[in-house]
């Protein structure tokens, strides 16, 4: 029977089905931050356990860590402990972990796919919702509780419920100045921050081909943001050049051998999704939040929008609390909201192409007066090709930060953060109420949108500067 690629990469892995009881499914690869791992590390030393594959766990520090000083001790107490309490347990069980300064440290969902740890076909699995940005590799890829962590840090396995599958077929070509951002802000928007339940989504299409690895990152990355169990690209040439190379990536015969069976892994001919959605790539335009969660998006070129024209009497309900949080009226032109922080980072834009896609609208340009604009490289490594293809230098002379690497103002666990009432244009995947700090107000954005907002100050394209 014709099968999705999600649906092989599942069989692939079965290492135990019985009727009645979910699939256990073998893990191939366990990343761990600080954040979700305390208890299920504790878990092991109280039951007496060791962990059964520490050659197939990664850990990083990402989420506490302080994005300038770094030689100083980490100054909130909880920040602290946490990041100790890691180092702790992964010198305690031989789990290797890339500390703040080390070069690999970054972003768990950065670092992975950078050290060639993610690849087609795998089972990929961390304490953390954005796991879903590996099925860009054509890996099943899901975020999981700390009691799974724990279970998968004893056995490499996991029960886990079926899905459901589900196409989002992206047509056409993007137009200049669009990108990979827009396109899972337009999907969000159009299917709701509940569309995806339940779902493994596949993207497929043209548009989505077009890609780079890192552009497809950003899209997989925000499928949890529709509510989605997993998001996944079939691997392809793009997707075969960028792990070739890669530290822990197959070499010589064994990559050509591992080509040859990634590319089994694409979806049948004639297999059949469950749901299906189709959007058109020409169609899209730079795309902005106006509410308080990813699904309350417009085109740039929209106002916000009127509560009273949402049928839906809770979608309305739920726009007019997003509207009063974000102090915004209703028919006020996008363009015409102003922000005082831009946030250039995140596991969602925080890689090598997101910088240099924001540094060549910056060049040469400054951050408007008034507005503070922090980059914040996706991991070390991004920081130091950065700073090789002279990209740091140009945030700076733009006047803004050139940080460290880190979560940061993404979720602000770390001195990053909105202020109350403050506003952000964030290349970040949540706009939650307080989500970068209490009271802080958040617009996402793609990389090209917070260049552009950051020149002039309110929500811009980069269409905007050129009459500058
Ligand atoms: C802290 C962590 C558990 C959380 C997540 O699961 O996504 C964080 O990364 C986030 O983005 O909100
Ligand atoms: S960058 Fe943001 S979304 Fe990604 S793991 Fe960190 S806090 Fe979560």
């Amino acid at each position: 029977m014709a099968r999705t690629m999600a649906e092989k990469v599942w069989e692939e892995h079965v290492v135990r089905r019985a009727e009645g009881e979910p699939d256990l499914l073998y893990i191939d690869l366990h990343l761990v931050h600080e954040v979700t791992s305390p208890q299920a590390f504790e878990g092991l030393r109280l039951a007496g356990r060791s962990v059964r594959r520490p050659d197939l766990t990664i850990a990083t520090e990402d989420h506490n860590v302080p994005t300038m000083d770094l030689l100083a001790p980490i100054a909130d107490p909880v920040s602290r402990k946490q990041v100790e309490t890691l180092r702790k347990n992964c010198s305690d069980f031989g789990v290797h972990l890339y500390p703040m300064g080390d070069i690999e440290q970054g972003v768990v969902h950065v670092v992975g796919p950078q050290l060639g740890l993610t690849q087609p076909g795998m089972t990929v699995v961390c304490g953390d919702s954005h796991t879903s940005t590996h099925g860009a590799f054509g890996a099943l890829a899901f975020g999981i509780g700390t009691s799974q962590v724990e279970h998968v840090l004893a056995t490499q396995t996991l029960p886990m419920q079926p899905f459901k599958t589900m196409a989002v077929t992206v047509n056409g070509r993007l137009k200049p100045g669009v990108s990979a951002k827009d396109i899972i802000l337009a999907v969000i928007a159009k299917i709701g921050t509940g569309g995806g339940q339940g779902y493994v989504i596949e993207y497929r299409g043209e548009a989505i081909e077009a890609l780079s690895m890192e552009a497809r990152m950003t899209v997989c990355n925000m499928s949890i943001e529709a509510g989605a169990r997993a998001g996944m690209i079939a691997p392809d040439q793009t997707t075969f050049d960028y792990v070739q190379g890669r530290p822990h990536a197959p070499q010589g015969a064994d990559f050509d051998a591992a080509v040859e069976h990634w590319k089994s892994l694409r979806t049948d001919e004639g297999a059949e999704f469950d749901a299906e959605v189709v959007l058109d790539a020409d169609e899209l335009s730079p795309f902005v939040t106006w509410g308080t969660n990813p699904g309350q998006g417009v085109p740039l070129d929209a106002s916000v929008p009127d509560p009273a024209s949402y049928e839906d009497p809770s979608a309305r309900a739920a726009a007019e609390k997003a509207l009063a949080y974000m102090d915004l009226k209703a028919g006020t032109p996008m363009r015409e909201v102003e922000v005082d922080t831009v946030f250039l980072g995140s596991c969602t834009n925080g890689r090598i192409e997101d910088l240099r896609a924001a540094a060549e609208i910056i060049r040469g340009r400054k951050v408007a007066d008034g507005v503070r604009m922090l980059v914040v490289p996706g991991s070390m490594r991004v920081k130091e090709q950065a700073n090789e293809e002279g990209l740091g230098r140009v945030f700076e002379e733009a006047g803004a930060e050139w940080r460290e690497a880190g979560c940061s103002m993404c979720l602000g666990m770390n001195p990053d953060q909105l202020k109350p009432g403050e506003r952000s244009a964030s290349t970040s995947n949540r706009n939650f109420e307080g989500r970068q700090g209490r009271g802080g107000r958040t617009h996402l954005v793609s990389p090209q949108v917070a260049a552009a907002t950051a020149v002039r100050g309110t929500l811009s394209s980069p269409s905007d500067l050129a009459a500058l």
